[in-house]
């Protein structure tokens, strides 16, 4: 049994994608279980050693601010990971989810962060790039895929050098916007073999979504800055077998099912 390390970056903010992880790694019972850590409203972060497999979580606010204790453990933890892989058989698997996303961009210096003009929300297609359609995280989604995105921040301007440096690609974008003066920004990093990330929420699924979607005041704010038509078109997306539902049952599991592999082998080629 392989204990998955959730890492909650929710602060104690009421949000879907804490029930929707643990539902997903419920659906291997008898091959995982995981363990919380209040990354943000605890400082909790545990012992690299502690956890071969970890799924960091999205959470509220500006990325780049914290109280300088929870930010600067969560930034070494990030660094103390790569550095394991670096020296070490046997690896660490993780995979960061919006907010956590934004940080580890931030920390590894690979593009700037900002603030978008208003905010994305809704069901929205990602694009897979040159290196996206070749990588197994998105493996059996179409391209372009569909996934909740729910944001105030971005991920543009990537330092390709930064990359370079550190073997990262870009394997997905937003999709092309009209108006020339917004950059297309990054929505999927593959930081190192072992280490992934997603702007989007690859964890939502329809009920946590029509939900949210549902509440009156959600309702009404949606309907005032983007139409009726619009709030329409996102509630028919998502029942669509091929759009939220496809990507909350592929690719959370195909990184699970790729980690799980590996750590198990390992384990049995480098016992200790
Ligand atoms: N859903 C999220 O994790 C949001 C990330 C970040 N707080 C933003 O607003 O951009």
């Amino acid at each position: 049994m392989i204990n998955v390390a959730i890492l909650d970056m929710y602060d104690g903010e009421p949000n879907q994608g804490m029930r929707c992880i643990k539902d997903i790694i419920s659906r291997f019972e008898g091959q995982l279980t995981y363990k919380v850590y209040d990354v943000r409203g605890k400082a909790e972060l545990p012992d690299i050693k502690d956890h071969d497999l970890y799924i960091s979580t999205g959470g509220p606010g500006d990325p780049l601010e914290g109280d300088g204790i929870w930010d600067l453990k969560n930034s070494q933890f990030l660094y103390n990971l790569i550095e394991w892989n670096k020296i070490n058989k046997r690896k660490k698997y993780l995979l960061l989810i919006c907010h956590s996303f934004q940080m580890a961009v931030n920390t590894f210096g690979l593009a700037t962060l900002s603030r978008r003009k208003s905010t994305s929300f809704g069901v929205m297609s990602i694009h897979k790039t040159a290196e996206g359609l070749e990588d197994s995280l998105f493996e059996s989604l179409g391209n372009p895929f569909w996934a909740v995105d729910s944001r105030d921040y971005q991920v543009v301007q990537p330092k390709m050098k930064k990359f370079q440096a550190m073997g990262a690609k870009i394997i997905a974008l937003e999709k092309i916007r009209t108006h020339l003066e917004y950059e297309r920004a990054l929505m999927a990093i593959r930081f190192s073999p072992e280490i992934v990330g997603t702007q989007f929420h690859p964890e939502a699924d329809p009920i946590s979504f029509m939900n949210h979607l549902r509440k009156e005041e959600v309702k009404q704010k949606i309907i005032a800055k983007k139409g009726k038509a619009k709030y329409r078109t996102m509630l028919e997306h998502l029942v669509d077998d091929d759009k939220i539902f496809k990507t909350n049952e592929t690719l959370i599991p195909n990184f699970l099912k790729e980690a799980m592999g590996n750590i198990l082998e390992q384990q049995e080629i480098f016992q200790e």
